[in-house]
């Protein structure tokens, strides 16, 4: 039976002590070995610096008063103490030192114990004591929790009974309070540095220069990139002001005084007296006090070029992949290698599908110029509005917009590469003859000419000679695309290739399926007899779509094919004169696949047996809107029919 006037939280200890800790005997609590202790503080180490300094501050006001200032984990083993060294030697003699486990199972109730099991402050004075040994004692304890809730430890402090005085629990609250609140801003700080050096590994890594400062003009960031573009040592610019490195253009003074965003704005920056053009764009950092930082963002011209050669530069440009032992194909090699070899335009002709955009990557990848940028030009992809600012780069003031470099500037030193060249425009054909003529180019809206080294390869499926002789191609540029001339022969004219292939096709889809692909008989001989109006590319469909039914079996059969055309009358090549009755069977064909896939364009192209480009062209040219086949009736972005 408890006295009425034991607190109800003392009460509640006594409880759950009866059963197992007799009160009278001396205490024998329960301690680690030397060993133990010694690696649970490492482990509590950063924990233990904190609390420190913390029981240091609160042992300074109880100096004297034969007092002592405790610090254990969670569980309750005494990791720390300070105090006066003749309560310390009670505790020993008592068998309380660090190392001790101090819970209520062991001592039980005393102030640790308890704040760690109840998980809130308390004292334990005197005869509250369960033991009788302690109940000379009177001790207060706080827990320690982390920024989450998570029970840390528990401070605490004990005196004689004599001298406990009532403040001593608000001092271990107080001590409590801060070391949560210091351990909570270590591990913010310890985040943010984190943060901030996985930031700083990103910005040293990328390839683009980083360079930033405070409204004061000091630099507080640059990585190495910047320091390399701006040939400047990283650590000269770190917390110098850069002013004394770089002098920017008056428009880029302009957009810094005005804190206006520019982006790849081609400048020439003055550092130390040296020129260094780059590509520059700027952000402003705001905080809540307005403008905090300046960002720049610095690319090399020359970086820009090698990654658009990185997008293309991979060997499956050799020409060895322009598969086929007909004598048509060799002599297409033959003509290749020749051009590779050679410095002026090249214009290659031949149905959709024949292998055109393979061949201009071949020619390039075999030529001199392999090692700078292959850039395309595809003619029918570009709204018409937007030809001339893509083909020949934007320069615009500050304020204006984003400038941005042409294609011939970022094909510079390599191979541009205008694909499906009869739907470039009046107006972009003379820039192209122009910079045939002249070797220079001006962005719009700027004056000045910018020399560029690019050679020039064309690509069409169209009667040319047709189109120029209505007046929508350029006489002048026909012939000067047309000097070296190479015509890609269409399948139905090379059949002898098809079972190669075949093969070199079964051989990628089994690849990408996990496993072996083979025809049977009968299949190749339906493949065999088919036209190919298509050619290539919809024997690539053909053999995809077939491979993908016949799947897990490892035999395509003719039930896996998708239904084919065996007519003959697809043996006409393109450019013949003939045009408006093909034309005519072409319309209707889109016409039924606009309406099957309604209007969309991916499934129009692979049922069609043709490339999306190709598509697009078709449909601009016969003027073919697809919004009415669309059930939301929306315009597919990129194009305007
Ligand atoms: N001789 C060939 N050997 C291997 N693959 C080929 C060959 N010819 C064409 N191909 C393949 O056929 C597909 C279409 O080729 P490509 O895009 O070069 O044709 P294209 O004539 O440029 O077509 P379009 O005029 O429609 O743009 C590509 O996947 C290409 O790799």
């Amino acid at each position: 039976m408890v006295m009425p006037q034991v607190r109800p939280i003392i009460a509640a200890s006594w409880r759950r002590c009866w059963a197992r800790v007799d009160p009278y005997t001396s205490l024998k609590p329960p301690r680690l070995s030397d060993q133990h202790l010694f690696s649970m503080q490492v482990n509590y180490f950063e924990l233990m610096a904190i609390a420190r300094p913390v029981m240091e501050d609160i042992y300074q006001y109880i100096e004297n008063s034969n007092s002592a200032v405790l610090f254990t984990n969670s569980v309750g083993y005494l990791l720390d103490w300070v105090g006066d060294p003749g309560m310390l030697a009670t505790l020993e003699s008592m068998q309380i030192e660090p190392g001790t486990l101090l819970a209520e199972s062991e001592l039980g109730t005393n102030a640790i114990g308890v704040a760690l099991l109840e998980r809130e402050p308390v004292q334990v004075v005197g005869y509250e004591h369960f033991c009788q040994p302690l109940h000379d004692f009177g001790w207060a304890a706080a827990p320690v929790f982390d920024i989450s809730g998570k029970l840390l430890g528990a401070l605490g402090v004990v005196t004689r009974v004599s001298n406990f005085h009532p403040y001593a629990l608000g001092m271990v609250v107080a001590g409590a309070r801060a070391i949560e609140a210091q351990r909570q801003s270590d591990q913010l700080l310890e985040e943010q540095n984190s943060q901030l050096a996985g930031i700083n590994a990103i910005l040293a890594s990328i390839n683009e220069g980083i360079l930033a400062w405070n409204t004061e003009g000091i630099v507080i960031h640059a990585n190495p990139t910047a320091a390399e573009i701006l040939k400047v040592p990283q650590e000269s610019l770190m917390g110098a002001h850069l002013d004394a490195f770089v002098k920017f253009p008056p428009y880029v003074l302009d957009a810094l005084h005005r804190q206006i965003p520019v982006s790849d704005l081609e400048v020439q920056l003055s550092v130390l007296g040296e020129t260094v053009s780059c590509l520059l764009s700027l952000q402003y950092v705001r905080g809540r006090r307005g403008l905090r930082a300046i960002l720049a963002v610095l690319r090399p011209l020359k970086s820009l070029r090698e990654y658009v050669q990185r997008q293309v530069g991979s060997p499956t440009f050799d020409l060895q992949n322009l598969i086929g032992e007909s004598p048509a194909i060799r002599r297409v090699r033959r003509l290749a290698r020749s051009a590779a070899a050679a410095r002026g335009c090249v214009l290659i002709r031949g149905e959709s599908g024949t292998g055109k955009n393979l061949l201009a990557r071949a020619i390039h990848y075999h030529s001199p110029r392999s090692h700078g940028p292959f850039v395309v030009f595809a003619c029918t992809a570009v709204p018409s509005e937007l030809v001339l600012p893509e083909l020949l780069g934007v320069e615009r003031g500050v304020g204006e917009g984003i400038s941005h470099a042409s294609k011939f500037e970022l094909a510079d030193g390599g191979t541009l590469f205008f694909q499906d060249v009869e739907a470039l425009p009046l107006e972009a054909q003379s820039v192209l003859l122009n910079y045939l003529e002249l070797g220079i180019i001006q962005r719009i809206g700027s004056r000045k000419p910018i020399e560029v080294d690019v050679r020039i390869i064309a690509s069409s499926s169209a009667n040319l000679e047709h189109l120029v002789a209505e007046g929508n191609f350029r006489a002048d540029l026909f012939y000067r695309l047309s000097l070296f001339e190479i015509v890609l022969p269409p399948l139905r004219e090379r059949k002898q290739d098809l079972e190669l292939l075949i093969e070199q096709v079964l051989q990628r889809l089994a690849r990408q399926l996990g496993h072996p692909l083979s025809l049977s008989k009968d299949t190749l001989a339906i493949l065999r007899a088919h036209s190919w109006p298509g050619n290539v590319r919809e024997l690539e469909s053909v053999l995809t779509r077939a491979a993908v039914q016949a799947s897990p079996s490892q035999i395509i059969m003719p039930a896996h094919l998708p239904p084919l055309q065996t007519s003959t009358d697809a043996g006409v090549p393109m450019w013949m004169p003939n045009l408006p009755r093909l034309e005519e069977i072409e319309r209707q064909a889109i016409l039924q696949a606009a309406q099957q896939c309604h209007g969309n364009v991916s499934q129009m192209a692979r049922l069609l047996g043709v490339g999306r480009t190709t598509l697009w062209r078709h449909l601009r040219r016969m003027n073919i809107s697809l919004d009415s086949y669309r059930e939301d009736g929306r315009r597919e972005s990129g194009v305007s029919l």
